[in-house]
């Protein structure tokens, strides 16, 4: 079964604590969390006091996606804050074992993002040790945008992968992902969906979360 992670960037700010409220109740599995720096990516966000707050409302699962520069720096304010699962992009460190080790060691899943353009040889080394892949569908850095369709293909490359290796990791697909692009992402063998417009612009985010795992 698909799980659903909504991303928390569109929501309504001026009310975040009922905006995770909304999606827990109504049956998201995960929190998407997106932490810019304005340097990895082009846009900042909210940092680890944030996550932190919303710990104190929320039993889901807190999905960290960390989008900066020297994500060393932060991983512990990020566990200190309450993620369950933290996902560094490939593209930001040059020793990227030690860095998931950092995450594994203090209890705390680790994944690796990779951006459209980064190819998946990148984190074939780095396999065995995470237990997510998020494959961006979109080029890191604003919610609302256009799902790029040559993902597809990679995702089903890395579900072949982590098939012949036998190894325990999910496949997470951010970016673009509505009810029209949902059905071709998890036949090509995505397990998460991260929605942040498709559930927040919904009028009824229950109802778009089922929409997405294909309940309606
Ligand atoms: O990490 C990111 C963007 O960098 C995402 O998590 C977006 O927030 C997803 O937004 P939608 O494309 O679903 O609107
Ligand atoms: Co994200």
């Amino acid at each position: 079964m698909v799980k659903i992670a909504p991303s928390l960037l569109a929501a309504d700010f001026t009310r975040l604590a009922e905006e995770v409220l909304k999606v827990e109740q109504g049956g998201a599995d995960l929190l998407h969390l997106d932490i810019m720096d304005g340097h990895f990516v082009p846009n900042l966000t909210f940092g680890a006091p944030v996550v932190a707050a919303l710990r104190q409302v929320s039993k889901l699962p807190f999905d960290v996606h960390l989008m900066i520069t020297n994500p060393q720096d932060h991983i512990n304010a990020f566990i200190k804050a309450g993620a369950d699962l933290i996902t560094v992009h490939a593209e930001t460190h040059p020793h990227l074992h030690r860095l998931l080790q950092t995450i594994k060691d203090q209890g705390v899943r680790a994944g690796i993002a990779l951006n459209p353009s980064t190819p998946l040889v990148t984190i074939e080394e780095v396999l065995p040790y995470v237990d997510m892949v998020l494959l961006m569908s979109v080029n890191p850095g604003f919610g609302g945008q256009q799902f790029i369709s040559t993902v597809l293909d990679k995702i089903r490359r890395l579900r072949q992968m982590i098939t012949e290796r036998n190894l325990p990791v999910v496949i997470e697909v951010d970016g673009g992902i509505n009810a029209e692009t949902a059905p071709a992402v998890i036949a090509a063998g995505a397990t998460i969906l991260v929605a942040g417009s498709a559930v927040y612009g919904a009028v009824d985010a229950a109802q778009a979360i089922a929409s997405l795992k294909g309940l309606d």
